[in-house]
């Protein structure tokens, strides 16, 4: 009984993971995953009810319950402790990944009326629906000069919260008007733990706008059209929390089924990229923190208030009180891969790798091995799921050149990471010229704990070293760290984050550092990239966005009715 522990609850694009965390030590003494039943909603509703357009990605939030109900006990028995022992717990979740509900905090998509609805299911942060409200958004925005436009990189992201306001309201109105609520994922699962509405400053400051001093952009809203000038008030209304506070009490009936105490602190919520920066520890200025996963994210601290352009945001206390946080991304990392295993792999590969009884990703590293860099002939573009840094553009595509009767599928794994190493560079230079560089890179997520390969190439590349962290469940011990602090009050928690992240940060001690050759060679290639990129990317041909939109134009459907925006 003398050590206590928090409870993490991570929930990423296709699960959701649960770990219990020493908070003296940091050490995981229990973990659980659970994957989303559903998965990435993006060719039919569920029980096949309807096709969706293209670039849609919904989730059903039965899965989000799924984890809670299945992960935390698991996690707790693996881990041996009792309930008194648990003072705290936090969550974290990809964003913006939105939520209409009714009055109660019910998903619209739960009820028997809504389930035929696309609109009325969770829009997770990769769905692309509203691109042409995005389009609409930005010109809007840049026209009437809109001040927090330039601490949003100077455009608006498809992924994030509004654009997802927007679309609901214009190409479902019935909906729109049936919702009580828009909710960020997050705080979504904050009230079902507390049975109270808080949300986060994290996530309503990265992804709707909203500003500690300012508070959200409502004149800008107002442009957009009266319903969404309403929003503040309306589907947005509620209180926003500093991220580090707590949020309330564990509610009764899971104290209950889950053997905890009802006296169990529930802290904010916040973004899963951003809990890696708690997780890895990293409070230092020059430090960038890349959660790299099904995409990557690339987030820096500061004491200085910058405007960056070409990153996704800036908010004040956004991570830690008193400090600037930062936020940049590159829409499709893992993914690519993911999609590259799927449809693009041959089958004497996937053989191979399974009579090495090894997974086809870590079997083509091995063979990558023998590949120095430059040595493929191949460079690609890694648009596979558009790009939200500089060019911040969902209708930009993947490409790759150089390829021969003679390319094997290990170079073109290999051009691939290089090239998603390349999107990284642009934008650590990105916050270089905007007065925010960086010396030192702390890798997180899943993919640097199971690629080393990819690791390296991320360090030559970008000519800094990079230090990873000991397991890949950083943005779960990030939340446990704000259980930790919510606790605060009691005996056994911390009064700051600072505190807390000393004790349970998951930093290793490995560094991986740039081979002078590699990087050399590197060098070259990514000025190739650089002009492949302005040719396709800065409109000098726009064939990507043709073809795209062919594509879209050929999909029959009857929601693609006239804007009535602005
Ligand atoms: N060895 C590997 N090499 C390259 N990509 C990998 C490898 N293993 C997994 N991935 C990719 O990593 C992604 C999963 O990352 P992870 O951090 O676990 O999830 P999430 O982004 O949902 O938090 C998937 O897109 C998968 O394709
Ligand atoms: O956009 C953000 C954070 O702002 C992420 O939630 C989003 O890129 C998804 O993250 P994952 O790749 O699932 O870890």
């Amino acid at each position: 009984m003398n050590e206590h522990f928090s409870i993490g609850i991570d929930f990423g694009t296709d699960s959701g993971r649960v770990v219990i965390v020493n908070v003296e030590t940091g050490e995981i003494v229990g973990s659980d995953v659970t994957s989303y039943e559903h998965g990435v909603i993006n060719e039919n509703l569920p029980e096949a009810r309807m096709s969706l357009p293209p670039d849609y990605s919904l989730q059903h939030p039965q899965d989000y319950l799924n984890v809670l109900n299945k992960s935390i006990p698991v996690a707790m028995s693996k881990a041996d402790v009792i309930g008194e022992q648990i003072i705290g717990m936090g969550v974290d979740f990809t964003s913006s990944t939105m939520i209409p509900t009714d009055e109660n905090l019910t998903p619209l998509c739960f009820k028997k009326e809504w389930e035929d609805e696309p609109h009325a299911y969770a829009k997770l942060w990769k769905h692309h629906g509203p691109s042409r409200e995005t389009d609409i958004l930005n010109a809007l925005a840049t026209g009437t000069r809109q001040k927090f436009l330039s601490y949003y990189g100077g455009s608006i992201s498809v992924e994030w919260m509004i654009p997802k306001c927007v679309e609901l309201a214009e190409r479902a109105p019935a909906c729109y008007e049936a919702a009580e609520y828009f909710i960020e994922a997050g705080d979504w699962i904050i009230s079902v733990l507390t049975g109270k509405l808080v949300r986060s400053n994290c996530a309503a400051g990265f992804k709707s706008f909203w500003d500690k001093t300012r508070g959200y952009p409502t004149d800008f809203f107002e442009k957009i059209s009266p319903v969404i000038g309403q929003l503040e008030h309306t589907k947005l209304r509620g209180e926003i929390h500093q991220v580090g506070t707590r949020a309330g009490l564990l509610h009764n009936s899971y104290a209950h089924s889950w053997g905890l105490s009802s006296e169990t602190s529930v802290a904010t919520s916040i973004i899963d990229a951003h809990s890696a920066v708690l997780g890895m520890g990293a409070s230092e200025a020059k430090t960038m923190v890349m959660v790299m996963g099904t995409s990557t994210c690339h987030i820096t601290l500061s004491d200085k208030k910058q405007a960056v352009p070409g990153i996704s945001g800036m908010v004040e206390d956004g991570i830690i009180p008193g400090l600037y946080a930062y936020e940049a991304g590159q829409s499709a990392v893992g993914d690519i891969f993911a999609w590259f295993k799927k449809n693009q792999v041959p089958a004497y590969i996937e053989y191979e790798a399974k009579r090495e009884n090894l997974d086809v990703f870590s079997y083509l590293e091995i063979l990558s091995q023998n590949i120095k860099p430059g040595e493929t002939g191949l460079l690609a573009l890694d648009w596979h799921n558009g790009n939200r840094s500089v060019l911040n553009d969902p209708n930009l595509t993947g490409m790759m050149i150089g390829q021969t009767l003679n390319t094997k599928p290990e170079e073109i794994f290999l051009a691939l990471m290089e090239a998603t190493a390349f999107g990284a560079k642009v934008i650590m230079e990105a916050y270089q010229e905007g007065g925010i560089p960086t010396d030192t890179i702390y890798a997180s997520g899943g993919l640097p704990a199971r690629n080393k390969r990819f690791v390296q190439i991320y360090a030559d590349v970008t000519n800094c070293p990079v230090r990873i962290a000991s397991n890949p469940y950083v943005s779960a011990v990030g939340a446990a760290i704000l259980g930790t602090v919510a606790a605060g009050e009691s005996q056994y928690g911390y009064d700051s984050l600072e505190k807390a992240m000393k004790h349970m940060n998951q930093l290793n001690e490995k560094v991986y550092n740039p081979i002078p050759e590699n990087v050399q060679i590197y060098k070259e290639l990514y000025n190739e990239y650089r002009t492949l990129s302005d040719y396709f990317g800065r409109g000098v041909n726009n064939v990507m966005k043709r073809l795209k939109s062919l594509k879209t134009q050929s999909y029959q459907n009857e929601r693609e009715t006239e804007t009535t925006l602005p």
